[in-house]
């Protein structure tokens, strides 16, 4: 057995070790879709549980990997980025759930983000909020190629992440958002692009369409709104899991090219 002096230390938030984690890392909101992303590594074994953050290792066709979960919200989830990157973690990818916001998006489709508009609620803390939010080319183009490749229904665009899940009184601006082209709700993306962008990281997301968050599309279609208990999501879930999990393969097989 490891003396304890000899173990690395456990990082505050998330207590995961402080150093020697994989480069790669898929980030979800839900533990629970941590653990069922977990099931497809070899080797799974949990490194770290704190608070909404689950944290797995394990290696997928021999590239090791690091599977968290970051729970609700933007502020909360860069605590988890920060505490991945300070172990080690160079490249995340965010395997999550949106809303629909344009037509031909159907339940279970997957959004391969391109970027995010930053109305996150943590990151105009960081830097001015006329910084993009951009996903890393290289990672779109995994994701893309990985979808492609299981044939995984995918859409590429922008999406809107947005800190506020429940309305209040102020009106969002859903419907030019839907005319500027966008394609999908969530809360947590652009916090990670952002972050990412100040920290030399890589990032991007795969999003797995949980219903319809625009009104107007609801009425139109008959589709429902937010649904995500329902076995096209979880369907779509594990689909995207593969196609995750084969996009962080491409890069690892690309990265293990340049460094030959
Ligand atoms: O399913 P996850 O990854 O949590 O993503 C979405 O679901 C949660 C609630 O809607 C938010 O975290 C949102 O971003
Ligand atoms: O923020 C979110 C996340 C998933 N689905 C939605 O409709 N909104």
């Amino acid at each position: 057995m490891t003396a304890a002096a000899e173990r690395p230390a456990l990082l505050p938030i998330t207590k995961i070790p402080s150093s020697g984690l994989p480069a790669y890392a898929l980030v979800v909101g839900d533990p629970a879709r941590a653990g069922l992303v977990a099931k497809h590594l070899d080797g799974a074994e949990q490194i770290g549980s704190n608070r909404e953050y689950v944290t797995y290792s394990g290696t997928w066709r021999g590239v090791p990997v690091v599977v968290s979960s970051h729970g609700v919200g933007g502020p909360g989830a860069v605590c988890l980025f920060g505490e991945l990157a300070e172990a080690g973690v160079t490249t995340i990818i965010r395997l999550g759930t949106a809303g629909a916001m344009a037509r031909g998006i159907g339940d279970g489709d997957l959004i391969v983000a391109e970027a995010a508009v930053r109305d996150d609620g943590v990151t105009q803390q960081l830097v001015p909020a006329e910084f993009p939010a951009a996903s890393t080319p290289e990672v779109v183009l995994a994701l893309q190629a990985a979808a492609r490749e299981h044939s995984a229904p995918y859409h590429r665009g922008n999406v809107w992440t947005r800190a506020a899940f429940l309305p209040g009184v102020l009106e969002l601006p859903m419907v030019p958002y839907q005319r500027a082209g966008v394609l999908a709700i969530e809360m947590e993306l652009s916090a990670l692009l952002v972050f990412a962008a100040l920290n030399g990281l890589r990032a991007g997301g795969a999003l797995v369409i949980d219903g319809i968050a625009a009104d107007d599309l609801v009425d139109e279609s008959g589709n429902s709104g937010y649904d995500p208990h329902r076995q096209v999501v979880a369907d779509g879930v594990e689909r995207a899991a593969t196609v995750a999990l084969d996009a962080v393969w491409r890069l690892a097989q690309d990265d293990a090219a340049a460094q030959a």
